[in-house]
């Protein structure tokens, strides 16, 4: 992999990405990143958690002088949580240069933002939703802008965000640079790309499997009812430093978050009906690590770059393939390794398979936990923590107690007791009712392995052992298959629910056949509605 200092970027950027702390380009980042200065419009595809922010935001903040006054460059987001981080990313990258750049996102105060513009911003992060509403307001204009970037690009497509994207584009000077990013490209963003960007450059650094490699991808076999025992004792059994769980619906999330906390986890759910306080303070907490299960629709599915996280779970099958591989790629990032769980109903195998197929990577079965497992788990955990307190020498104070009471106890007894109690077996008895879910079914999309896009692929094989030395690892480049996955799935894809649906309302189940429910308002950021007035206004008050 190249150093930073290899490529033709400006001095001030390359300070900003050492003080980052990448020593070395990652795959999708040495390739795209020398395209992207000589301004060719790109489809950059690479696995979850390989550095795509930096792929387009280093030659970004590299090519603005900050001398500019006007918005020159405008990137794209399905999710607030990931405007607000990829604006985090760019800000870091534009630090020493001066760079200035604002995230505008749905459910903020319009007002503020407003005043934030008035700094004249030189690189706009937002939501399609609220951007629109900006531009309409002309608080945003985008006659000067040179470079756009849509960020999971393919999500945007399958949320219905297309008519906002074409309608922003629209005000977009025609000579513009455009860049499309995201770690699966399904068919259908073919037509965005041919729409929206000019002799594109596709640059893909997939593998044989569109999933991150250090992922350790497991499924268990589980009825509905059991789901809940699962988990717990999952957690136990793993004790994850943090851990997402990925709910099918809003209703879902905020059972399993309740259930949860009532079991003594420190939980909290996260889905598009919070207010955006409430989402910010439960991304907050979880980042900080306040707490360290955070339940979540497919809200938190796309992007979201949150270091610690060892644990995916899909509490839910998820529908779509392209899901699956987001979902679990919030763990296993930044050459770190990960563990993703995701538990099966009886009837739900087939979909499972199906996802197998379209990721081609086949996903080893599991035992459910043993409860001697979960406990040997828990009594880990404990005997960590004990141990910890008496390194750090905490505990002075009860060595009277200590004393007093040995002198009447065993010792090995006396102990397990306080195990046993620091263990807290007694919150485990509380009883806990989820509503079931319906299960997925396997949906009928052609998968046609054989012909796979190779245009997307020029396979650079990479495998993930390589953990030696420093920086970034995750890269071993022999070249090899190559095949991209994304090709599988016919159009069928996309306008038949799914996500958003469920997302969107707690209780129906998918597939029941409403075909535009992509466009009937993804809750995701409830951002999208001020813009069109078929879309549920949920950022009226903002
Ligand atoms: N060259 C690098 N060296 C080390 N770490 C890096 C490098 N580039 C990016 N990172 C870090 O890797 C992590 C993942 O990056 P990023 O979020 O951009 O991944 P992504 O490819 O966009 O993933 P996703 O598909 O999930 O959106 C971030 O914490 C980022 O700071
Ligand atoms: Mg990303």
């Amino acid at each position: 992999m190249k150093n930073f200092s290899e490529f033709d970027l400006d001095a001030k950027v390359i300070k900003a990405i050492t003080e980052m702390g990448f020593e070395e380009s990652t795959p999708i980042q040495e390739k795209t990143i020398p395209l992207a200065m000589e301004g060719h419009d790109l489809i950059g595809q690479a696995q979850t958690g390989t550095g795509k922010t930096a792929a387009f935001g280093i030659p970004l903040v590299s090519k603005i002088e900050p001398s500019e006054d006007k918005i020159v460059a405008l990137i794209m987001c399905p999710t607030r949580e990931l405007a607000i981080q990829v604006a985090e990313e760019v800000a870091k990258l534009g630090r020493f240069k001066g760079i200035r750049s604002l995230p505008i996102y749905g459910g903020q105060d319009i007002g503020k933002q407003i005043r934030s513009l008035k700094k004249k911003p030189q690189i706009i992060i937002g939501t399609p939703g609220r951007l629109l509403d900006h531009i309409n307001r002309k608080t945003i204009k985008l006659e000067a802008v040179q470079t756009v970037v849509l960020d999971e690009a393919d999500e945007m497509l399958d949320m219905g965000f297309m008519d906002d994207i074409q309608s922003i584009l629209s005000l977009v000077p025609a000579e513009r640079h455009t860049m499309l990013f995201s770690a699966t490209m399904p068919p259908n963003i073919q037509k965005l790309a041919q729409q929206f960007l000019t002799n594109p450059q596709h640059v893909s650094v997939i593998p044989k499997h569109v999933s991150a490699p250090l992922i350790d991808q497991a499924y268990v076999e589980v009825h509905e009812k059991q789901k809940f025992e699962a988990l717990s004792r999952l957690i136990d059994m793993e004790a994850p430093e943090l851990a997402i769980v990925f709910g099918r619906t809003k209703r879902r999330v905020d059972e399993l978050a309740e259930a949860l906390q009532k079991r003594g986890y420190a939980a909290e759910g996260l889905h598009g009906d919070l207010s955006q306080n409430q989402r910010d303070n439960v991304m907050r907490k979880f980042r900080d690590g306040s707490i360290d299960v955070l339940v979540a629709t497919d809200v938190a599915a796309r992007g979201l770059d949150v270091s610690g996280v060892t644990h995916v779970v899909n509490f839910d099958l998820p529908q779509d393939p392209e899901s699956y591989v987001h979902r679990i790629g919030r763990t296993g990032r930044a050459g770190k390794e990960g563990t993703a769980w995701t538990f099966v109903t009886p009837r739900e195998i087939d979909h499972l398979h199906f996802i197998e197929k379209v990721t081609r990577h086949k996903i080893p079965k599991k035992p459910m936990p043993s409860p001697a497992e979960a406990m040997e788990g828990k009594q880990k955990v404990t005997a960590e923590r004990l141990i910890n307190l008496l390194q750090e020498e905490k505990h002075l104070e009860f060595k009277g107690v200590a004393i007093q009471l040995l002198e009447e106890y065993d010792s090995v007894n006396l102990l397990s007791a306080a195990l046993q109690l620091l263990t807290g077996g007694e919150k485990k008895e509380v009883n806990v009712e989820l509503t079931p879910e319906d299960p997925i079914r396997a949906k009928k999309r052609r998968v046609d392995v054989r012909s796979s896009g190779r245009k997307f692929s020029y396979g650079s094989d990479r495998r993930s052992d390589g953990r030696s030395g420093g920086g970034y690892n995750r890269s071993g480049g022999s070249s090899g298959g190559g095949s991209r996955y994304g090709s599988s799935s016919s159009s069928s894809r996309g306008r038949d629910g799914g996500r958003d649906y469920r997302d969107r309302d707690g209780g129906s189940r998918y597939g029941g056949g409403s075909g535009g429910s992509r466009s009937t308002g993804s809750d995701y950021n409830k951002d999208r509605s001020s813009s069109s007035s078929s879309r549920r206004n949920d950022d009226s008050n903002a």
